[in-house]
């Protein structure tokens, strides 16, 4: 063989590599799609900082969800330290699997959960994955495993603007938007703002921001006291033009909730806070309804 065929083989194997590679990315886009394609709305849950309390919210959006008889999915994106399992006390309850699809954990009739701490068999042990790794992950998270028929899929990432929410947002093409969880404090402020700065560069609507553990009222005397200040976070979202979703109170009983695996909104559905909670889920649902409608006479 002399050179010039020698280098047209390596350019024709080269060619062959890439359509295959090529053939693949589009097979795994429409595996993809044909699985996210009966979910009619899908929320990302946000924050710009850790402990703000945005897996609380997320698991309080998702039960308040399916407890009005919307069919939710629930999925813990937070690889490194999945407590949706915890707040929802459905540790240790393995994913069935089948047929190479994953069957995502029932809570109740209404309501699915994933999350990579239903996956490992002992509580302490750390996930250690790098970003490609984390974003194989993912996907697979949202393409084999079995959600079926949705009205809401809540996507609980972890903090910050890191691999797990880009890849959240670039794989859930048409996505409703994002929620976006603070505390009253400045630092927490100042970093809430990354996160609506990452979702508009992502594209990615943000449905509102929540202000959390804002206010507390003293169980003896009634009176409220504002431990980390409050306001900041209606302030802000009026700053950056976005909506303002609410206020939830900093309440003993929302710890214990968590730790009991009790979510508020379903155990203590009359508390202020689980009150405040169905005004949040009433306004994201309402935003969701209104998009159907739109859809609907634009005939889609
Ligand atoms: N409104 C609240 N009042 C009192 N405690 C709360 C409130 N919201 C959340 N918490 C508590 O704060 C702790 C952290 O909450 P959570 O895990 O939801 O935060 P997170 O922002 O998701 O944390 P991470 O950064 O680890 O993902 C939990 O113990 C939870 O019960």
């Amino acid at each position: 063989m002399n050179g010039t065929q020698q280098s047209e083989n390596v350019a024709q194997k080269s060619c062959n590599s890439k359509q295959v590679e090529e053939l693949h990315r589009l097979k795994e886009q429409i595996e993809l799609q044909e699985a996210l394609f009966n979910i009619k709305h899908k929320i990302v849950v946000l924050s710009g900082k850790g402990g703000v309390g945005k897996s609380s919210v997320a698991v309080n959006l998702a039960v308040a969800l399916s407890l009005s008889g919307k069919k939710t999915g629930l999925l813990d994106v937070d690889l490194h330290g999945p407590s949706i399992p915890t707040l929802l006390g459905i540790e240790g309850r393995l994913p069935a699997t089948a047929a190479a699809r994953i069957e995502p954990v029932p809570y109740s009739d209404t309501l699915k959960v994933m999350s990579v701490g239903l996956l490992l068999r002992d509580r302490a042990e750390a996930v250690v994955w790098r970003g490609p790794a984390k974003h194989g992950v993912i996907r697979q998270f949202l393409a084999a495993v079995a959600w079926g028929d949705l009205d809401y899929l809540i996507v609980d990432c972890p903090p910050g603007t890191g691999d797990e929410p880009l890849s959240v947002i670039q794989l859930l093409e048409g996505a409703e938007g994002a929620v976006i969880v603070t505390t009253p404090q400045d630092v927490a402020l100042t970093d809430v703002r990354k996160s609506v700065t990452f979702c508009r560069q992502m594209k990615l609507p943000v449905i509102g921001v929540v202000e959390n553990m804002s206010g507390f009222v003293c169980p003896h005397c009634g009176e409220g006291i504002d431990i980390f200040k409050s306001g900041g976070g209606r302030l802000m979202a009026d700053e950056m033009n976005i909506p303002f979703l609410g206020r939830i109170p900093l309440d003993p009983a929302m710890v214990r909730a968590g730790d009991e695996g009790e979510p508020l909104v379903e155990y203590r559905a009359d508390s202020p806070t689980a009150q405040a909670f169905a005004a949040m889920v009433a306004t994201v649902s309402a935003r969701c309804d209104a998009a159907d409608n739109a859809a609907r006479e634009s005939g889609q």
